[in-house]
């Protein structure tokens, strides 16, 4: 009797901790009171039914109040151990099964979710009425592989089109601060990092899964002896290691988050809000495979905390597929300067293409002619002989348009386009031409290229009507 008045102490002093909504000491507590309830149970014999049943009853709820304690610290995955031992002693728990389902909605894992949902007759009630909710996580035919430019990337396993969705992904931790102006402030800047680094390791100590995968990442040295970690491990029903429990420590995070880290205003990601006024950083784990390239071949585009990337050009089962870190429409010198302060060498194939057409004395030669007034046919012609010659590019068939001759506007950027894939900027300017002079040739098919360019930049969208809109409203006036 003794011991069962002690377990009320112990029930009152874990729920008043709970109430209070003191987390971390109520998972304390209740883990006390769990210790004890399970200790009591094996001594009570079965002659005592009544006893045994009122104490099953308090372990249920102690377990499923302790999950609940657990979810709102983000420890999700020992929350959902709490969760499925309360499901054990009462397999229709109403609170534990809706906690579940709640915790298994923040791992997006929805199907499993609804189950729990629909066990406790709730899933009319739960919003998504059996339909995974739009902006579900979603991992296109990919997968890591060792790559050329550097260490893993991430690759297509079969041919994927331009404006394909490749990757919708949740950020494991995001952060923002509002711009007041239209730069950030130093102080801003570094509040806002700290902040984000500090959510980043709290969410690492206390959930294993999402430890194990950040450990994975680079920290952009040594990069090819880094294991090839498997797609499936970054899927939600992906439930990690239990048994792993080795700590990152801060200097290895540190350097994680410096490579791996994402801005929203960074080149190559759109965010669908007009006059934005917030600045956000945040850390997306699968996205963190895909290297960067001064010819990239996807985009990025930022949704909330989601992270969207999309193919913007063709790709062929077996690409690499890769973004632009840094601005793909500067010229070599200043793509050099700025990959530096990415702690990067540039690898990708236009870099090299062009490190080696740039150190060749034809083309210093090609430069002292142009300042003394050669003309610029002449110089294309040249550098397409390189072109050709190193078959860098994908295709020659803006280069035979472009001829002896200097090439109009729209020539111009469908030979950017080639290179650097869809890109706003150039949008924007084929649109401006449109307006300008009905798009050189038929208006019509004017529209239909700047419709195709729209949707290397945003990614498909099935109605013509709504990309038209979607033009409109990010490149317009
Ligand atoms: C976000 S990670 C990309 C994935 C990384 N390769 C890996 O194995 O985990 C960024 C790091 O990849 C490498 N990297 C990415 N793009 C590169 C490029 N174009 N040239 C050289 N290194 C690159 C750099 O070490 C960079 O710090």
């Amino acid at each position: 009797m003794a011991e069962e008045e002690y377990i009320q102490q112990l029930r009152s002093k874990a729920t008043e901790l709970f109430l209070r909504e003191e987390w971390k000491d109520s998972i304390d507590a209740y883990s006390n009171l769990i210790s004890h309830c399970t200790h009591h149970q094996q001594q009570l014999s079965l002659h005592h039914p009544d006893h045994l049943q009122k104490l099953h009853k308090s372990l249920c709820i102690a377990l499923c109040n302790r999950a609940e304690a657990r979810s709102r610290l983000r420890d999700f995955h020992c929350a959902l151990q709490d969760c499925d031992r309360a499901l054990q002693i009462d397999a229709s728990h109403f609170k534990t099964l809706l906690c579940k389902g709640k915790i298994l909605l923040c791992l997006n894992r929805y199907s499993m979710a609804l189950e729990c949902f629909k066990a406790a007759l709730l899933d009319s009630q739960a919003g998504f009425h059996g339909k995974p909710p739009e902006l579900a996580e979603y991992i296109g035919a990919v997968e890591i592989r060792k790559s050329d430019i550097s260490g893993r990337g991430l690759f297509a396993t079969k041919n994927i089109d331009a404006g394909s969705l490749i990757l919708i992904t949740r950020a494991i931790v995001m952060e923002r601060s509002i711009l007041a102006g239209k730069d950030l402030s130093e102080d801003a800047q570094l509040a806002m990092w700290k902040n984000f680094i500090q959510k980043v390791s709290e969410f690492a100590r206390k959930c294993y899964k999402t430890r194990d995968l950040i450990g994975m990442l680079s920290i952009g040295e040594d990069e090819e002896e880094l294991e090839i970690p498997d797609i499936d491990l970054f899927r939600p029903e992906n439930v990690g290691n239990v048994d792993s429990c080795e700590m990152i420590d801060m200097e290895k995070l540190l350097a994680i988050l410096d490579v791996n880290s994402l801005t929203e205003d960074a080149v190559s990601a759109n965010v669908l809000r007009k006059n934005n006024d917030s600045y956000g950083v945040g850390l997306w784990l699968l996205p963190s495979f895909i290297n960067h390239s001064c010819c990239p071949n996807s985009r990025r585009l930022h949704v909330g905390d989601y992270l969207i990337v999309h193919a913007s050009k063709d790709l062929k089962a077996g690409e690499e597929i890769t973004f632009a870190y840094l601005d793909p429409l500067s010229p070599l010198s200043k793509r050099r300067e700025m990959s530096m302060t990415w702690g990067i060498q540039c690898k990708c194939k236009r870099c090299r293409f062009e490190n080696e057409v740039f150190t060749k004395q034809e083309i210093k030669e090609i430069e002292i002619g142009l300042e003394r007034g050669m003309d610029v046919g002449g110089v294309v012609y040249k550098l397409e002989e390189h072109m050709k010659r190193l078959k860098a590019y994908r295709s020659d068939r803006s280069m035979k348009r472009w001829g002896r001759r200097i090439p109009a506007m729209d020539a111009v950027v469908d030979s950017v386009v080639d290179v650097v894939g869809g890109d706003h900027r150039l949008l924007k300017i084929m649109v401006e031409e449109l307006k300008k002079n009905g798009g050189g040739g038929s208006g019509l098919v004017g529209m239909e290229k700047a419709l195709k360019l729209a949707r290397d930049v945003y990614g498909k969208v099935v109605k013509k009507q709504a990309m038209k809109t979607l033009v409109e409203f990010c490149v317009g006036d």
